[in-house]
C-alpha cells in the first residue's frame, strides 16, 4: 500500500469516549457550570479527546513553514514579486526576524522551514529542509498546476515530515507558508470544493488594490472554468489549482492525525489545505483546532465546511502560524486549568493573593478627587506611535497584516512613552468581589493567573457604604497595582456567590444595554439605572479604571460585566479610552461567561504576542526582501 493510503486508512477517530468521561468529571468539578468556559470547554476536549489522556502533558509543538513558488505569480495576483518567496526563505532561517520566527518564539514551539518547490536554482540556505517536488508550479490560469503524480507526491511528503518530526517527540504541529500568489490558490481550492463563486472567495491576499483585486477574482474564475477541477476528488483540486504547499500541509496534516496528534489551523491557507484533507479522511477534522478568523473570505467557507468555529478575532492575514501560536498558548492555559479543578495530586492548589479590604470609613473623595484624575490624564505619546507605526509598517510581512496585534502595539508604544516596548511587561490582575469568596471560583483564578504569571490581588468590596467609598477603594487599589504591573487585568466575580458565572454580566446586560448590545444610557444616567447591590462593584470599577489609566497602565478587561462598565467608564471619561484592551467579544469569541481572570490572561497573551512581533521581527531592509509594489504597502513600505 502506498504511503498515502497507508495513513489515510490509519486515520480514526479521535476519542471521544474519553472526553465525554472528561466532560462529566467537567461537569462536578466546575459544579454543573462548565459551559461557563464556552468554547475554551471545546478546545479543552477536544485536545482529550485527540491524545486519548484524561490529564496530557503540555504538548510540544514545532512550526513548520512550507515554502512554494505559483505560476500565477505571473499574472500579478499579489502585492509583491514573486522573488519574495525565496527572500522570505533565506530571512526565516538566515535573519530569522520573520513573523514565524517572533511568533514560534513566543508560543515556545520548536520552528522547521521546508522547501516544497520554491522556483530557483541551486538553492543553499542553511537548514532549510528540501522536500522539492518541482521548480515551482505551472500557471493554473493557463493549464493545471502539477501533475497528479506531483500531487500525490507534495501529500507524501508531508506526511513523511509528519512522521520525521513525531519521531522526534513533536505532538502538536502549527502549520504555515510562504508563497506569493497563494491566496489565489486556496480560494480557488476553496471555491472548488465548498462549491462557491470566485467572487465568493477571493481576497485580498497581501493588501492589493481594487484593481487587483477586481483582476485576481477574473483569473480565479478563470482556473476554474480551463481546469475544472473534480470536487468530488481532492488530489484532482490540488493538481488543477492547488499549489505544491497545500498538498504537503494536506499530508503533514493527515500524518499528525494518523498519530493522534493536534494540528492547529492558522489562516486562509491553512483552512484550503484541511479542506483537501477532510476530503481523503473525513475523520482528520477531529484532530483539527481552529485557531482564528482572518480577513480572506474563503477561511469563512472553508472553516464552515470544516465545522469549525475559530475563538480569536484579531484581523490576521498572513499565514505564518500567528494566529495558531496564540492558541496554543491558550490551549496550555486550559489544560493547566483542568488539572488544577481536577485537583491533581501532583498540582497542589495554592491561592497565593494578595487580600484587600474596603475600610469601614467614610470616604476620602469629593467630585474634586474625580476632577483631579481627568484633567490630569495623560495623552499618549504620538510621537512614540508614530515611530512603532512606521516600524510595524516595514517589518517583514504585507502592510497591516496582523491586524489588531499592530493596534495593540501601537496602543502600549503610546502608553508607555516608547516605540519599543519590551515584552515582559509585568502582569496583576485585580479582582472585585464580595465579603465571602466562592472557592471554586478561588481555584480558578488561580489557575487562570498561574498561566497568565500574573500577581492576584482580590479586593473585597463593601455594600452599605456610600458609593464614593466603593469609588476610592478601587481607585486606591488600582493606584496602587498601576505603579508596579503595566498590563493590569480587570475583573470581578459574581456579586451573589452561590449564583451560576455570568448572573451579574447577564443583570447588567439587562439593565444597561440595549437588544443591540449597544449602551442604553448616557454617562450621567446609568449608575441609577444599575441594580443597586451591583452599584459599588461599579464604583470600584470605576475608580481603579481611572487610577489605572491615569498611572498609565494597560487595562486588560476579563469578564462581561466588567466589560460593560468598562464601556460605561469610557462614555464618563472618553481620556481612558487607549489604555483599555477589550478583550470578549472584540477580540475573543469565545462566548465565556467566567470571571477571575481567564479572558483577561488570553487579553495579556494577545498584548504579549503583539510585542513579540514588534521586537522580534525585522525589517524589510534588514531582512532584504522586496517591498510592495501595489496597494498602500507600495506607499508605506521602504527599503
Ligand atoms: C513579506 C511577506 C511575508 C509573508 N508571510 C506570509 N505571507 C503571505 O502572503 C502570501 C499570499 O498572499 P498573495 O496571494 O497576495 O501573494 C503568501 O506568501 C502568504 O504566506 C507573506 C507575504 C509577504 C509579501
Ligand atoms: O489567511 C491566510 O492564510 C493569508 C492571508 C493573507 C495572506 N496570506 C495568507
Amino acid at each position: 500500500m502506498s504511503l498515502l493510503n497507508r495513513t489515510l486508512t490509519a486515520i480514526e477517530p479521535a476519542n471521544h469516549e474519553l472526553a465525554q468521561q472528561a466532560a462529566a468529571q467537567l461537569t462536578k468539578v466546575m459544579e454543573g457550570d462548565e459551559d461557563s468556559l464556552g468554547l475554551l470547554k471545546d478546545l479543552l476536549l477536544k485536545y482529550l479527546a485527540i491524545t486519548g489522556e484524561m490529564h496530557p502533558a503540555a504538548p510540544d509543538k514545532c512550526t513548520v513553514i512550507c515554502c512554494a513558488s505559483h505560476g500565477v505569480a505571473a499574472e500579478a495576483v499579489s502585492a509583491y514579486p514573486e522573488e519574495t518567496t525565496l527572500q522570505m526563505t533565506k530571512s526565516y532561517l538566515i535573519g530569522q526576524g520573520a513573523a514565524a520566527n517572533a511568533f514560534a518564539n513566543f508560543a515556545d514551539s520548536e520552528i522547521f522551514i521546508a522547501d516544497f518547490g520554491i522556483k530557483a536554482d541551486n538553492i543553499d540556505i542553511p537548514g532549510l529542509l528540501d522536500c522539492r517536488i518541482g521548480n515551482g508550479t505551472d500557471n493554473i490560469a493557463q493549464g493545471p498546476a502539477m501533475s497528479r503524480e506531483q500531487a500525490i507526491a507534495a501529500l507524501e511528503k508531508g506526511i513523511e515530515l509528519a512522521e520525521k518530526l513525531i519521531s522526534e517527540g513533536f505532538d502538536c504541529l502549527l502549520p504555515g507558508e510562504m508563497g506569493i500568489a497563494n491566496t489565489t490558490v486556496s480560494a480557488a481550492i476553496c471555491a472548488a470544493i465548498c462549491n462557491k463563486t470566485a467572487a465568493d472567495v477571493t481576497g485580498r491576499g497581501t493588501n492589493i488594490s481594487d484593481e487587483r483585486l477586481a483582476k485576481k477574482t477574473a483569473i480565479v474564475e478563470k482556473a476554474l472554468n480551463l481546469n475544472q477541477p473534480d470536487n468530488t476528488d481532492a488530489i484532482d483540486v490540488l493538481a488543477k489549482v492547488g499549489g505544491f504547499e497545500f498538498g504537503a500541509i494536506a499530508g503533514l496534516m493527515l500524518g499528525f492525525a494518523a498519530h493522534h496528534k493536534a494540528v492547529i489551523l492558522d489562516g486562509s491557507n491553512c483552512a484550503a489545505a484541511a479542506l483537501i484533507a477532510q476530503d481523503l479522511a473525513p475523520d482528520c477534522v477531529d484532530y483539527f483546532l481552529p485557531s482564528h478568523r482572518g480577513g480572506e473570505p474563503a477561511q469563512t467557507f472553508a472553516l464552515e465546511k470544516l465545522g469549525l468555529t475559530p475563538i480569536l478575532h484579531l484581523d490576521l492575514r498572513l499565514g505564518e502560524a500567528c494566529g495558531s501560536s496564540i492558541l496554543a498558548r491558550e490551549l496550555e492555559t486550559m489544560l493547566n486549568l483542568w488539572d488544577v479543578v481536577s485537583h491533581l495530586p501532583h498540582d497542589p492548589v495554592e491561592t497565593p493573593f494578595q487580600q484587600a479590604y474596603m475600610p469601614n470609613l467614610a470616604p476620602k473623595v469629593t467630585n474634586k478627587t474625580f476632577d483631579f484624575y481627568l484633567s490630569t490624564m495623560q495623552d499618549l505619546d504620538t510621537q512614540a506611535m508614530e515611530a512603532c507605526k512606521e516600524r510595524l509598517d516595514n517589518l517583514v510581512k504585507p502592510l497591516e497584516s496582523l491586524g489588531a496585534l499592530e493596534q495593540i502595539a501601537t496602543e502600549i508604544a503610546g502608553i508607555m512613552g516608547d516605540e519599543l516596548p519590551n515584552c515582559d511587561l509585568d502582569r496583576a490582575l485585580l479582582c472585585f468581589t464580595s465579603k465571602v469568596s466562592n472557592p471554586l471560583q478561588m481555584q480558578l483564578t488561580a489557575a487562570s493567573s498561574q498561566s497568565a504569571k500574573a500577581d492576584v490581588t482580590i479586593a473585597h468590596v463593601r455594600e452599605c457604604l456610600p458609593l464614593t467609598a466603593a469609588f476610592d477603594f478601587g481607585r486606591e487599589q488600582g493606584e496602587f497595582l498601576s505603579l508596579s504591573y503595566p498590563l493590569l487585568g480587570l475583573s470581578m466575580t459574581e456579586m451573589d456567590e452561590h449564583a451560576p458565572f455570568g448572573t451579574t454580566a447577564e443583570l447588567l446586560r439587562q439593565e444597561l444595554l440595549n437588544a443591540d448590545g449597544s449602551l442604553k444610557y448616557p454617562a450621567d444616567e446609568f449608575l441609577a439605572h444599575a441594580p443597586e447591590a451591583v452599584q459599588p462593584f461599579i464604583g470600584a470599577m470605576i475608580g481603579a479604571i481611572i487610577a489605572a489609566a491615569h498611572n498609565s497602565a494597560f487595562i486588560i478587561l476579563d469578564d462581561e460585566a466588567s466589560e460593560i462598565i468598562a464601556r460605561y467608564t469610557e462614555l464618563l471619561c472618553p481620556a481612558v479610552r487607549p489604555y483599555i484592551l477589550h478583550v470578549q467579544p472584540l477580540l475573543v469569541k469565545a462566548n465565556c461567561t467566567l470571571p477571575g481572570g481567564l479572558i483577561a490572561g488570553l487579553g495579556m497573551d494577545i498584548a504579549e504576542a503583539a510585542l513579540y512581533m514588534l521586537n522580534y521581527m525585522r525589517t524589510f531592509a534588514e531582512s532584504k526582501v522586496a517591498i510592495a509594489s501595489d496597494g498602500p504597502g507600495a506607499q508605506r513600505q521602504q527599503n
